[in-house]
């Protein structure tokens, strides 16, 4: 294992408490400091030349929100360094506590060469929803790609250390058929070992009325049905046509109507498909609507190989909501290219509340050749946090959970060698 892929433990994690997290909230937001790495001096500010317009600029510049932070600038600074003014030069990276660098000299600030917009955050992120709710799928699309069967013991322990984390729904396992899918091979036992945890909703993920049957049964509460906007997709993963797995779903979701049990839709392949290539908005648009019109109460939008960017996940979600209630949305991207966290935070803007994700980004799934994991759990959370919406995680107990199951694993999932192997192989010059 090389030091990249080597899990960091806890202890040497820079303490969470210290961080802000609420930089853009309304009611704090306030300049950074200086990016010591770029030479920009607040990360929010505008950089520009020496010309004069910075000094017109300066004079736009909000004095009563910028006297809060000088204020503060003067107890802290004098905490920290004794009063010892710093003055570093561009680019130039401070050798005492970084937090020093913080906390400019009086004239640096007059003379700034940046203007510090404070409407900025609140323009980009007037419309984000105040509190996003997580679907934690790493028990279920975590661990379902893992090669090595995970005892069904593990399994247990990770769901009640996502559960005492705060997460809201952790969708458990899968009643599919144990030759597709063996790791999960054991639902019915995990199912029967979690269901009576509180606080939680355990969602399972049910391919026909036998899985269905066979959830009910093991104790579940809610499931979730799973179509493809890729017709090659549907035949890979579920052996049936679009049409067939949504005739297959329509008794499904009878079914489970007529428990009151609820049932989350799926959409596969919403962005691109490992065989097929793009997939257009109009068809996930197509099976997102035959889904919810069936009664599924929400419809998680799935980048399942993940290489979705922001110019292809705003049309399709623009073509979704057409159809579908914004409300009623989910996204779930996998992180092939390092794109799940924009594309999350544009979702959010776009006005979606539900985020799908997997704790340390373990998962993949096994009929989506080049699939890396999901986004992780703790990166939400953090990206969340520092937005100043609520999540009710937390985020200390969510990273021992991720490094229990880390541990289990020998850091498979979460690898750097598994990314790189996904790029090579998920097809993205198709997309
Ligand atoms: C859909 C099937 C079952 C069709 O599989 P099939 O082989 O076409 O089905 P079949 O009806 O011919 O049955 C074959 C055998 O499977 C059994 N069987 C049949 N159904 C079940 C069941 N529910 N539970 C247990 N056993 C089952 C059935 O009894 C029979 O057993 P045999 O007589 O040969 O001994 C199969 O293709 C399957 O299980 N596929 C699941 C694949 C899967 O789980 N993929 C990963 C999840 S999707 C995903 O990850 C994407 C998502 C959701 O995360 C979103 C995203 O990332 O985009």
């Amino acid at each position: 294992m090389s030091s990249l892929e080597e899990p960091i433990s806890l202890d040497r994690l820079p303490s969470l408490s210290n961080i802000d997290h609420h930089r853009f909230s309304s009611s704090a937001c306030r300049p950074r400091g200086e990016d010591l790495g770029m030479g920009h001096r607040w990360i929010e500010g505008r950089s520009c030349s020496t010309s004069n317009s910075c000094e017109e600029d300066f004079e736009e510049y909000n004095r009563e929100n910028f006297m809060w932070w000088k204020q503060r600038r003067g107890t802290s600074r004098r905490g920290i360094s004794n009063g010892r003014t710093l003055s570093l030069g561009r680019n130039q990276v401070p050798n005492g506590n970084i937090s020093d660098s913080l906390y400019l000299p009086d004239d640096q600030y007059n003379s700034c060469n940046y203007k510090y917009t404070m409407d900025m955050p609140n323009k980009l992120l007037r419309d984000i929803p105040k509190y996003v709710k997580i679907v934690e799928v790493g028990p279920r699309d975590g661990l379902q790609n893992e090669k090595n069967i995970v005892p069904t013991s593990i399994k247990v322990e990770l769901i009640r250390k996502l559960v005492s984390s705060g997460l809201a729904v952790i969708e458990a396992t899968s009643f599919v058929s144990p030759k597709w899918v063996p790791q999960l091979s054991d639902a019915k036992e995990v199912m029967e070992a979690v269901k009576n945890l509180e606080g939680t909703r355990l969602p399972v993920l049910t391919p026909n009325l036998k899985g269905f049957e066979a959830a009910i049964a093991a104790g579940a509460k809610e499931i979730a049905v799973f179509a493809s906007a890729s017709e090659s997709f549907s035949k890979s993963n579920i052996n049936c046509s679009i049409e067939e797995s949504l005739t297959r779903y329509r008794a499904v979701t009878h079914a489970a109507q007529k428990l009151s049990i609820p049932v989350r839709g799926y959409v596969s392949c919403v962005i691109g498909c490992p065989v097929e290539g793009a997939v257009p908005p109009s068809k996930v648009a197509y099976v997102a609507k035959e889904l919810y019109d069936m009664g599924c109460f929400e419809i998680s939008l799935g980048d399942t190989i993940g290489v979705g960017t922001l110019g292809t996940v705003l049309p399709m979600l623009e073509a979704v909501m057409v159809v579908v209630p914004v409300e009623k949305l989910a996204v779930h991207f996998h992180d092939t290219y390092g794109q799940s966290l924009p594309n999350i935070l544009v979702s959010l803007q776009m006005g979606i509340s539900t985020v799908d994700s997997s704790v340390s980004g373990l998962g993949g799934c096994p009929y989506a050749k080049g699939a890396s994991g999901n986004v992780a759990t703790e990166d939400v959370v953090y990206m969340l946090n520092g937005l100043g919406i609520k999540t009710n995680v937390d985020l200390g107990k969510l990273l021992l959970a991720g490094e229990f199951i880390n541990k289990h694993l020998g850091r498979q999932s979460g690898s750097k060698t598994a990314i790189a192997f996904s790029r090579k192989t998920a097809d993205a010059s198709k997309i």
